[in-house]
């Protein structure tokens, strides 16, 4: 098992704010930790990783548990970038993990051209903007080529295009066998990295995570739409209207097989079937609606 999170509670004084988190991943993939701010993201990521004590429940990585510091030298953890020292250059942040975990020196040139850093590897910290925090925050995450990356919010302040080559990185990273858990707030972002994602609420995980979520929800185009309401209304057909122009609803739901059937028996036309997977954003509203966070 890659990682294995089970029965995590954590509190801060009285107030629970994990309660009962469990996470099973076998196979290396990307997986996005999404929630409303305060949701426990950033609590569990450092309950995972052993920088944070918890109360009750057990983390392994890649087979040990989180307590065993080996795990480190192949499990990375890119926090915010208050870790950073801003009298220290990019290179000694680097050199400073190679030499801990007996890297050779020719991986900070190999990592700093992969993130597109190497124009300021040299420099101080403290010039650096947000972006470019970021970037040496991902060199130093992945020039161990770690089999678990961690990532607490690795979006913030890149511009678009560093965010695509972000992405573009995390996805051949996830070709060469590295299992990604990531948070973000930016949903466009995690549709395009993965369909896997645990929706963290008030310190749980709901079970609407992962297998729904890969759901397709189809658009239909007919001839008479008043008609086609009336007619799934009557057939008790769970479905809305898109645009004031299409029959639409989630496979999950109804099969469109039964729609077309339905449909088609009442004299009603379809002209054209359009399909997309349900992305995280819709998936999100619906979850989340009505909490004073979102
Ligand atoms: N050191 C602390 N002491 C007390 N409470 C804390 C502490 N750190 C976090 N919390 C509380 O734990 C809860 C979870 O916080 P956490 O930072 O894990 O959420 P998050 O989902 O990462 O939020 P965000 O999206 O804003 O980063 C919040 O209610 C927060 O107020």
């Amino acid at each position: 098992m890659i990682v294995k999170v089970d029965g995590l509670k954590k509190k801060y004084k009285k107030d629970w704010v994990l309660k009962g988190i469990d996470i099973e991943v076998e196979e290396p993939q990307i997986i996005a930790l999404v929630g409303p701010n305060g949701s426990g993201k950033t609590t569990l990521m450092n309950c995972m990783t052993n920088l944070l004590t918890y109360d009750q429940g057990e983390v392994e990585l890649l087979g040990q548990k989180n307590t065993d510091t080996k795990i480190f030298k192949d499990v990375s953890y890119l926090q915010d970038n208050r870790i950073l020292y801003g009298t220290l250059t990019a290179y000694d942040h680097l050199k400073f993990i190679c030499d801990v975990q007996g890297l050779p020196k020719s991986k900070i040139e190999e990592v700093a051209k992969r993130v597109g850093m190497e124009s300021y590897l040299k420099k101080r910290v403290q010039n650096f903007s947000l972006g470019m925090k970021q970037h040496l925050l991902l060199a130093m995450v992945i020039i161990n080529d770690p089999k678990v990356l961690l990532m607490d919010e690795p979006l913030t302040g890149l511009d678009p295009t560093s965010a695509i080559d972000m992405r573009n990185i995390l996805l051949e990273l996830r070709e060469e066998g590295t299992t990604v858990i990531v948070s973000s707030h930016n949903l466009d972002e995690i549709d395009r990295l993965t369909n896997k994602i645990y929706f963290l609420k008030d310190g749980a995980l709901l079970k609407e995570s992962l297998e729904q979520f890969a759901t397709k929800e189809y658009y239909l185009t007919v001839d008479d739409l008043e008609k086609a309401k009336g007619v799934l209304e009557e057939a008790a057909v769970p479905f809305s209207i898109y645009n004031q122009e299409q029959v639409t609803f989630e496979e999950t739901d109804v099969e469109l097989q039964t729609v077309i059937d339905h449909l088609n028996k009442q004299g009603v036309a379809i002209l054209d079937i359009e399909n997309e997977r349900v992305g995280a954003e819709k998936r999100y509203r619906e979850l989340f609606e009505g909490d004073a966070s979102v």
